[in-house]
């Protein structure tokens, strides 16, 4: 039987916003997250994708409702839960092998360990021959392959990732899905994707949890059930697949009924 590793239940997110008013970004929402599943958040701009995935980071309190990693609550921040933002985070008097040591340093492991971990994390994102480089002579997707490699060699239980590729060009992009999808299989973390970009949901999800905007509410849970037991591993595999078109098409109503609204 499946295994629910993250459980979101009935969580609601209100802002208070000057001169009393208020505004309720997130409403009673409920979703699970599989274990060693990829659990894309997919909706318009405005419909709460972000305050969901910085709620479940610890980022940002809920209103009310529950979320719970193996049963307990969530109240902050934690090692097993590792954030991969947009903008890219490496510190750029670093080395690349130092930037995915740093966290590890931080958490007490010893340098030998260290070493090999992060030797091995950078192998898996495709940079082993620029562990001794310094970021800021890397390009956008290799800066953004550091960032994942260091918060995966923190071994975190659950990968969270907002528009991670936003920034990145169309080519390398879909080089970066398509590392995703080496790295779910490889590691077997768990991981939640933020994105507007219904193609890359559809390659990336084993589950698609669609939101509605204001407030973000849950419209529909979409499971690409055209796509083979085992995971695509490319994108033009995807495209060939019959039923394809059939989910981005539902996918793209979906979301100018929301843009109507
Ligand atoms: N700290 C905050 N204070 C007040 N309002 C906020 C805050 N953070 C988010 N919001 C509001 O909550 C709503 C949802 O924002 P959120 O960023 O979660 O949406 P999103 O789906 O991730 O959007 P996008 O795709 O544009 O990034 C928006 O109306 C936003 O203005």
């Amino acid at each position: 039987m499946s295994q629910h590793l993250l459980q979101i239940n009935n969580v609601s997110k209100t802002f208070a916003l000057s001169k009393g008013r208020s505004l309720t970004a997130v409403d009673d929402v409920s979703f699970a997250v599989e274990k060693g599943s990829i659990c894309v958040l997919l909706g318009p701009s405005g419909s709460g994708k972000s305050t969901i995935l910085r709620m479940i980071a610890g980022l940002e309190a809920q209103s009310s409702g529950t979320i719970a990693l193996k049963g307990a609550q969530i109240d902050g921040p934690a090692r097993e839960r590792g954030m991969v933002f947009q903008a890219y985070t490496s510190f750029d008097w670093m080395s690349v092998g130092k930037n995915v040591e740093f966290g590890m340093k931080i958490n007490g492991v010893p340098a030998k360990e260290r070493r090999e971990r992060a030797a091995h994390f950078i192998g898996l994102v495709g940079l082993s021959k620029f562990i001794d480089t310094y970021p800021s002579q890397l390009s956008g997707g290799m800066r953004q392959r550091v960032a994942i490699a260091r918060t995966l060699a923190n071994a975190p239980e659950v990968l969270l990732m907002d528009e991670p590729f936003g920034a990145l060009d169309a080519e390398t992009r879909w080089q970066m899905q398509e590392l995703m999808i080496e790295v779910a299989e490889a590691s077997g973390t768990t991981m939640i994707i933020v994105t507007h970009d219904i193609e890359e949901a559809i390659f990336l999800a084993d589950k698609i949890v669609f939101l509605s905007s204001h407030p973000g509410r849950i419209k529909e849970e979409i499971i690409p059930e055209f796509k083979p037991a085992k995971r695509i591993r490319n994108k033009e595999e995807l495209l060939e697949c019959p039923g394809y078109i059939d989910i981005e098409r539902k996918i793209m109503r979906m979301m100018r009924e929301e843009g109507q609204h």
